[in-house]
């Protein structure tokens, strides 16, 4: 078994959560909400850019020039996605670049891209290439699944396309190679960060379509909603 394989046996049953997401499902049919779509998409492109950022740290600290040259060109390709298919939906819900520009980053957004760049600045290359691995395996095969099951002239083709696409498939092929090369070359302790990382990073995938799906945003203390400030528990007896 290959060091990803491990990884991808370690983590089924985040994955399997995933495939199963009322986001994905509805959005394989057809039927998503578009409020809720054209809501992801915002964080999406926000995402995007901090995910670019993140492979742009990793390739600094690549071991060579060819694996430097293939990290800068993900981040290149993240950027490409992000004009190409996140102005081709903005351009759809009429989301204008002010509009978008005022729009902040949710909290579920922030959290898996404080997490990417602090694993690529902070971390050592592999564990940042294996916190980096999921945004790209995941998509790919949630978009190979949703194709699967798509529904004709489904209003999310493009999105479909672009995931379950041959350009896409490349750069996953590639980084999944780079992986399995890192986790071979790893001792006990690299391969543990690694695994971690490649978890914690599964996680967030997860949570991001959730928390899109619900369209939530920053939580707020509960006195900024209207409702009573904390009330404090029963009393404590001391002995
Ligand atoms: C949250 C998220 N993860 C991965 C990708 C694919 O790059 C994306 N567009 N968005």
């Amino acid at each position: 078994m290959t060091f990803t394989q491990d990884l991808a046996k370690q983590t089924a049953d985040l994955w399997q959560q995933i495939y199963d997401m009322p986001f994905n499902r509805d959005m394989a049919l057809g039927t998503l909400r578009r409020d809720v779509f054209q809501g992801y998409i915002v964080q999406d492109a926000h995402y995007l850019e901090g995910f670019a950022r993140a492979l742009s740290l990793a390739a600094a600290k690549a071991p060579s020039a060819d694996v430097l040259a293939q990290l800068a060109g993900s981040a290149t390709g993240a950027i490409h996605v992000e004009r190409e298919l996140h102005a081709h939906y903005m351009g759809l819900f009429g989301v204008s670049d002010s509009a978008f520009a005022a729009i902040q980053p949710s909290a579920a957004c922030d959290h898996y891209l404080s997490f990417l760049l602090r694993s690529a600045a902070l971390g050592d290359f592999p564990e940042a290439v294996a916190a980096l691995l999921p945004c790209f395996w995941i998509y790919r095969e949630v978009g190979r699944d949703i194709a699967k099951h798509s529904q004709p002239s489904n209003p999310y083709a493009a999105w479909i396309d672009t995931y379950s696409g041959e350009a896409f498939d490349e750069s996953v092929s590639r980084m999944l190679a780079l992986t399995d090369r890192l986790g071979a070359e790893a001792d006990g302790p690299t391969k543990t960060r690694m695994e971690r990382a490649f978890r914690r990073a599964c996680w967030h995938e997860w949570r991001f379509w959730d928390s899109a799906y619900h369209m939530e945003d920053w939580a707020q203390p509960p006195a900024a909603q209207g409702a009573p400030a904390y009330q404090s528990g029963p009393p404590v007896s001391v002995p």
